[in-house]
């Protein structure tokens, strides 16, 4: 049997735009009210795909999300037409407003938490959408993300899709990003780990002071309780709470895993060294290579400005790992020396490739935020709805797309113009056509 890693990014939405929407993200509070370019930021995350899936890898495309959301909008009481329930909102609740324009769910390592089929108890690969709870905007995600899951990975003798945890902040769930999976292979069975900030239900444990902690411990015991995973292949780990309060608000912005590599800053664990011990317990006999680096080689600081570890690490046709890294890695020399240094190491991490996605970088998402990891066997691959399946001909049905459909320059004024949530609309509407994907948004169920 053969089988996979599949990445599968999110298509940046065409209202990306920059709000500040984020406390504890720092990125989010330094870049809001910036004007955006929804158009680039597409254009930006396209060119990563293609140059993945021109790399040999399995690339996928998540659709993203109808925004302005005027389903919501009129759920707070905004009414009359579509026009004027934004026209009342911007006016008379401006954050409410923004939060309800948001292309966040072009971050797709916050869409689900997924375990591959050898993981599972019944066998099957299983899909959680997380709630995003902590976050009004990102609250609002994660209903239409089960449906574009469920319109993606179609088939249910291979895929198991659960309902997103109860929306309340003590089962506060953000997916895949604080989630990462070792195996010795993708089909053989792994170790699922589990990051979280907070225990919901105890005081007594460590929590951060300044920022919030996103996910919680309780949280992430129920997907692994959904998915049927064994307590044999899950290690639980409490971040620490003081990089949270320096900016960490996922752990996928100080930590990354793939195969046989962590690689995670030193400070990123509350106990790092337990939590290793555990890991390479569970893991078994097979070598594994921690990377851990240390404050001396790059600061927590240089790490969040970066986003050193919001990498892709990937496993190419050849059997080596690359890193998939932003270029402000490359435009830091203290990051770009280190990765440098990293690739001559007897890892199996031998080269960096550096992209450019500044747009999403500025609202705190980089390469490893845009993407959502789902481990395949060959059978299952091939029962993946095969239209969001990154080829040539897609890439270039979708460079259309976004040329004719897209701004150029995105200000909260333009936000309150109706003529964008048409052309959203429109733009989207097309979109579940090219990807096959049905009725999908609200807009289209009415
Ligand atoms: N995994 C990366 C997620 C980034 C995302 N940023 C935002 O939602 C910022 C939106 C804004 O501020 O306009 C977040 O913080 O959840």
């Amino acid at each position: 049997m053969q089988y996979c890693e599949a990445n599968f990014d999110g298509l940046v939405g065409p209202t990306h735009n920059y709000a500040g929407l984020s406390f504890g993200n720092v990125a989010s509070y330094s870049n809001a009210n910036a004007a955006s370019n929804p158009k680039e930021a597409a254009l930006q995350g396209l060119k990563k795909m293609k140059a993945l899936s021109e790399m040999g890898l399995v690339q996928g495309v998540l659709a993203p999300q109808e925004r302005p959301d005027i389903a919501t909008l009129r759920r707070l009481g905004f009414s009359g037409s579509d026009a004027s329930v934004l026209e009342q909102a911007g006016k008379q609740a401006r954050e409410i407003f923004l939060a309800c324009c948001s292309a966040s769910s072009m971050w797709t390592a916050n869409a689900a938490t997924v375990s591959p089929s050898a993981d599972t108890a019944n066998g099957k690969v299983h899909f959680t959408p997380a709630n995003l709870t902590n976050k009004f905007h990102r609250s609002l995600e994660p209903q239409v993300t089960g449906n574009i899951l469920k319109a993606t990975f179609a088939n249910s003798k291979y895929f198991a899709h659960h309902t997103h945890l109860p929306d309340n902040e003590h089962f506060g769930d953000e997916g895949a990003a604080n989630h990462t999976r070792l195996c010795s292979e993708y089909g053989h069975a792994g170790v699922e780990i589990f990051v979280y900030g907070r225990h919901a239900f105890r005081n007594d444990r460590p929590q951060p002071k300044k920022f919030p902690a996103r996910q919680t411990f309780e949280a992430s015991q129920a997907v692994a309780r959904l998915h049927g995973l064994s307590d044999e292949n899950v290690v639980y780990i409490l971040q620490n709470p003081d990089v949270i309060d320096q900016g960490v608000f996922h752990n996928d912005v100080i930590a990354v895993g793939n195969q046989n590599v962590l690689f995670y800053h030193q400070q990123a664990f509350h106990n790092s060294a337990g939590a290793i011990a555990e890991i390479q317990q569970k893991f078994g006999e097979q070598p594994l290579h921690f990377i851990e680096v240390k404050d001396s080689e790059v600061s927590v600081q240089d790490a969040i400005k970066t986003y050193l570890f919001n990498t892709q690490l990937v496993t190419l046709p050849d059997g080596n790992m690359t890193i998939i890294a932003p270029s402000e890695c490359q435009e830091n020399p203290v990051v770009e020396q280190y990765l440098a240094e990293l690739v001559t190491r007897n890892t199996p991490v031998k080269s960096v490739n550096y992209f450019d996605v500044k747009q999403s970088m500025r609202n705190g998402g980089g390469p490893a935020c845009l993407r959502l990891r789902v481990a395949l066997t060959d059978a299952e691959l091939a029962a993946v709805n095969p239209n969001t399946l990154m080829n040539d001909e897609l890439f270039g049905k979708l460079n259309y797309w976004v040329e004719k459909h897209y701004r150029d320059v995105l200000t909260e004024d333009d936000l309150r113009d109706p003529q964008l949530l048409t052309e959203s609309r429109t733009a989207l509407d097309q979109l579940t056509q090219i990807l096959k994907l049905g009725s999908v948004y609200p807009f289209q169920q009415a």
